[in-house]
């Protein structure tokens, strides 16, 4: 099928979108990948949605909200100009939506897991004339499962010639990591916060949407103090599978005294606690890999890419190195992963989510139906 996936990750920041031929198992022609970046007022709205969401509950935001409605006219709109701008003929949408809150099911709690991303798929289907496959990560969750992360077993499909045990780390606005062993075995989990705290954080100092080159965190110093109660959070040493909110570490970089520091010693401190949290998640792989591949923006931060170099054994290396698009990987995913829908075949497994066995998801809508 020719597909296109769409992603609006939890860094706001815009919608990628991707093109790429597939049957949802082997990945063939790889077509235009682009970023329409969002209005500087849709981001703002949006990371209010979320903060209203964690702080709310989920649910609590009633589905005819004003508010919610027009974050949603807007972010679907923009999902439309995506798919319009990307020009090549396709038979399937694969779109992620924008996650506003993920409360997956904890071990040991009764509370049913709860994930919520919003677009109106609908609506994307009636203006591209295409099939849109949507909706990916509630299925998991029903069953048990973490909801995320997906992308794993389209990882797999694009390392299929590549030397195992791999690591693929995408560093957006949470962190993820896929380890592949050598004859396949997927274990795949959240590493804990990434860009996330960190663009807020330089938000907030300069003014910017990010630390651009990671110049805030290279003239700093990472703060022991604040980093020894984070280093001992339970998120670090619990064995996958696990996912994050975007939000969840707020509290506990709140709590450890991170508001405190300079600007750029904070950023310093986040860059370093991100690096950690990838190499406690190493201690959760089965065997260490040959090498970790990083995708996302993380990858561009050079400040997170030498403390990702310290803080692991292995060589660490962007996933361009394996002639991939470390910007586009995630939206070409959910290319695949549509067509995945569209054959009902798993999108989710014990490895990657924690789901009871291979587990098929996602919901289709429009003129192929
Ligand atoms: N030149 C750069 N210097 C520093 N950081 C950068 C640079 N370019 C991108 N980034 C970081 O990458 C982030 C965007 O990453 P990405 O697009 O992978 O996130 P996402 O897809 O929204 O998140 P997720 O994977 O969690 O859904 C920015 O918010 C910023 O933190
Ligand atoms: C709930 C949610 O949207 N999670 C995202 C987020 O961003 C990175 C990480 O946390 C990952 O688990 C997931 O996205 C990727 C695309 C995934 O599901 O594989």
């Amino acid at each position: 099928m020719r597909t296109i996936g769409l992603m609006s990750g939890t860094s706001l920041d815009g919608v990628d979108a991707a093109w790429v031929e597939t049957d949802g198992e082997a990945i063939g022609r790889l077509g235009p990948v682009l970023t329409l970046p969002y209005h500087p007022s849709l981001r703002r709205d949006l990371r209010e949605l979320l903060d209203r969401a964690s702080g709310s509950g989920a649910g609590e935001i009633p589905a005819d909200d004003p508010f919610l409605a027009s974050c949603i006219d807007r972010l679907t709109e923009r999902h439309i100009e995506a798919v319009r701008a990307v020009k090549w003929e396709a038979d399937l949408i694969g779109f992620h939506g924008q996650t506003i809150l993920h409360r997956p099911h904890r071990p040991g709690s009764n509370v049913a897991g709860f994930t919520w991303q919003v677009g109106d798929a609908a609506r994307l289907a009636r203006e591209t004339g295409l099939t849109v496959a949507h909706d990916f990560r509630s299925a998991d969750v029903a069953v048990g499962g973490q909801g995320a992360p997906l992308v794993p077993v389209v990882h797999a499909a694009m390392a299929r010639d590549l030397p195992k045990p791999l690591a693929i780390l995408n560093l957006g606005g949470v962190g993820n990591v896929t380890w592949i062993g050598r004859d396949g075995e997927l274990v795949a989990f959240d590493t804990g916060p990434a860009n996330g705290p960190l663009d807020d954080w330089a938000r907030h100092a300069t003014g910017e949407a990010y630390d651009r080159d990671g110049r805030l965190a290279l003239a700093g110093q990472a703060d022991g103090g604040v980093l020894a109660p984070l280093m001992a959070h339970a998120w670090l040493a619990a064995p996958p599978p696990k996912s994050l909110d975007r939000l969840d570490f707020d509290r506990a970089l709140k709590e450890a005294g991170a508001p405190a520091l300079s600007p750029a010693d904070g950023a310093a401190t986040l860059v370093a606690f991100a690096a950690i949290c990838v190499a406690a998640a190493a201690r959760h792989f089965p065997e260490p890999p040959v090498q970790w591949l990083v995708a996302g923006g993380g990858r561009r931060n050079p400040a997170m890419m030498r403390a990702l170099g310290a803080a692991l054994a292995e060589p660490v290396r962007a996933v361009e190195v394996a002639g991939w698009n470390g910007d586009a990987l995630e939206a070409q995913a959910f290319g695949v992963l549509a067509a995945r829908v569209w054959r009902g075949l798993p999108l989710t497994f014990p490895g990657t989510t924690g789901a009871p066995g291979p587990t098929p998801g996602g919901r289709l809508v429009g003129p192929l139906l």
